[in-house]
């Protein structure tokens, strides 16, 4: 071996996995790496060169680690290596040439074991993969090197593999594996959707989720947000009817993927959403890789234990990832990004996952719970509503105080039982919490209900100015009798007074009729209700107690009646 190779080789056994988000146990958050992901994009040799993200994610458990291992074969085998640009240094191009496109059964698969895959008997290493049934990877990792690629157009490239958390592991919470989903997907050029034996409707809902809570972290919306999404099939077991590969993965997918007008709406949307979120959508369909893989815990990713057609269209795949004219600059906007651009974005992605301003994506049962209580707290609302709008609503005349907090108290426990009695998912507690919702949202209404119907009270609208009015003449009697029994004082106290009531009425009627000045006709009124308050009404009373029949007549209308009174009703 030459000496270069020996140096080369000696650096790549030193680089590994750079957990690049860091997924923190204690309270179920993420935080990037900052400084870790500086030092893998700002190389002064790479930062301003374009940048290809290749991310695989999916289920937890199906080989995700496994394959990229297998990518990474494959770049140290193809393409020089990020750090070493001298051309001396590269790496041997061996036997597999670069750059050719998949066509399956065209490969001569017997050069594949001396290639780029590996030797026979040489264990699996880089992204740490592992049998068992816990997860392994968290976060998201990144290789701890760069692939400094030429592509055939004359560019070069630097090419970023990265490795995701399992989704759906029983430590993760929806907000977790849709943060990682949704993360992994803006920042890469390339999405694998790993996924095991078929995709399954839920695949695609879930698909929809994440890619939703990407597209909402993003500042602009973009027509398609996101670039190329690749369908990987795992333990494709119906050959028969969709060949192994590219291919087969292209007419499988095309069927399932198409919206027909018989479909049902949700199914379309699904379908429609995931076409419009992606630039291109692909699908590969990769054989079971053999017992002695998925069973035995000896296993150590040595080719011989693996099954011949597993290696065969591995060896179409990951070149169809890989090559490098098949290689994808990541584009946000329309914008092809370098490694530098690619931090920037990074942080800026992650700062909006770990404010607050995301609405938290739930659980089907959760979401679906929470949807049904809505529509419940709805319907009770609006039976409400449409009661009270009849009672006292804007063309209706004004009508008793009390009597519309008594009608209130009624079709308020209408309401209530009406959102008790519709079927929700969710139990009890859930049901608990959204009927104290409604119960709020009804108070409130009656609130505006009740402001509205005072509005139609004559008396409350003139009220300022007969309080005024009854103020000055008041001050007038007193101060006639002061003046015949000689007070002169107290005369002239009430002239003055009678003066200031009649500039505060003349203004108030200003304030009326022009609508200017508001806050002075709101300070009038003020303390023209508290003096209506405090002393007419207070004298009105007295009056009414002392007078024979007086109790036939109504008692005058306080400022707060209504809403002690709803407080009462309650
Ligand atoms: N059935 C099957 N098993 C596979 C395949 N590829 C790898 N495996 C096995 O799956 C197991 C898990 O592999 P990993 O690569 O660690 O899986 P992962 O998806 O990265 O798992 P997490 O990091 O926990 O999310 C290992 O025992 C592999 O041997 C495959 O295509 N089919
Ligand atoms: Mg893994």
């Amino acid at each position: 071996m030459r000496r270069e190779e020996k140096q080369v080789q000696e650096e790549v056994g030193a680089v590994g996995p750079v957990h690049i988000v860091v997924a923190h146990e204690e309270d179920q958050g993420f935080s990037l790496d900052e400084e870790a992901l500086e030092r893998l994009l700002l190389r002064e040799e790479l930062c301003d060169l374009g940048v290809v993200v290749v991310s695989v994610a999916g289920a937890f458990r199906k080989g995700k680690s496994f394959l990229l291992d297998f990518l990474l074969r494959y770049m140290y085998n193809q393409v020089r290596l990020g750090f070493t640009c001298k051309p001396e240094w590269a790496l041997p191009v061996n036997q597999v040439r670069l750059g050719f496109t998949c066509k399956p059964g065209a490969l001569d698969f017997t050069c594949t074991t001396s290639s780029w895959m590996g030797g026979p008997e040489e264990p699996l290493t880089g992204f740490t993969w592992r049998g068992g049934c816990e997860r392994e990877t968290t976060g998201i990792q990144a290789w701890g090197q760069l692939f400094l690629v030429d592509k055939p157009d004359g560019t070069k490239v630097a090419v970023v593999l990265m490795d995701t958390q399992g989704a759906f592991d029983s430590q993760s919470t929806v907000r977790d594996c849709a943060t990682l989903f949704a993360l992994s997907t803006m920042v890469s050029s390339v999405q694998v959707y790993n996924l095991s034996h078929n995709v399954q409707e839920d695949d695609l809902q879930h698909l929809q989720l994440f890619t939703e809570y990407g597209r909402l972290a993003m500042e602009q919306t973009y027509e398609k947000p996101f670039q190329r999404l690749m369908f990987l099939i795992r333990d494709w077991s119906y050959p028969y009817e969709h060949p192994y590969g590219l291919e087969g993965g292209r007419s499988f997918l095309e069927k399932r993927l198409q919206v027909k007008q018989q479909q049902h709406e949700e199914l379309q949307t699904v379908r429609r959403h995931i076409h419009s979120c992606f630039s291109s959508v692909s699908c590969f369909l990769l054989p079971h890789p053999g017992l002695r893989v998925a069973t035995n815990p000896a296993f150590d990713g040595r080719l011989t234990d693996i099954d011949e057609d597993f290696k065969k269209e591995l060896f179409c795949l990951v070149p169809t990832l890989l090559a490098p004219e098949n290689l994808v600059v990541k584009e946000i906007g329309g914008v092809k990004l370098t490694c530098r651009d690619l931090l920037h974005y990074f942080k800026a992605y992650m700062k909006i996952y770990q404010g607050e301003e995301l609405p938290h994506p739930k659980s089907m049962l959760q979401a679906t719970a929470e949807a049904n209580n809505l529509a419940a707290v709805a319907g009770a609302k609006d039976l409400y509503t449409k009661s009270m709008e009849q009672l006292c609503g804007g063309d209706k005349s004004y009508m008793a105080p009390l009597e519309l907090s008594r009608r209130h108290g009624d079709l308020r426990l209408a309401a209530v039982r009406h959102f008790r009695l519709v079927k929700k998912m969710g139990g009890e507690e859930l049901c608990r919490r959204y009927q104290e919702q409604l119960e709020a949202e009804l108070d409130l209404s009656y609130a505006s209900f009740s402001k509205h119907n005072d509005g139609k009270n004559i008396f409350q609208a003139a009220r300022t100015a007969a309080t005024l009015l009854c103020l000055v003449f008041l001050c007038y009697a007193v101060s006639l009798l002061a003046g015949l029994l000689g007070v002169r004082w107290l005369a002239s106290l009430c002239h003055l007074l009678m003066g200031v009531a009649l500039v505060a009425l003349l203004t108030w009627l200003y304030t009326r009729y022009s609508g200017e000045l508001r806050p002075l006709g709101h300070a009038i009124d003020k303390v023209a209700a508290t003096l209506w308050e405090q002393v007419f009404c207070k004298l009105f009373e007295a009056l009414r107690s002392s007078v024979p029949l007086g109790r036939w007549i109504a008692a005058p209308r306080l400022r707060l009646a209504s809403n002690n009174n709803l407080k009462k009703n309650n």
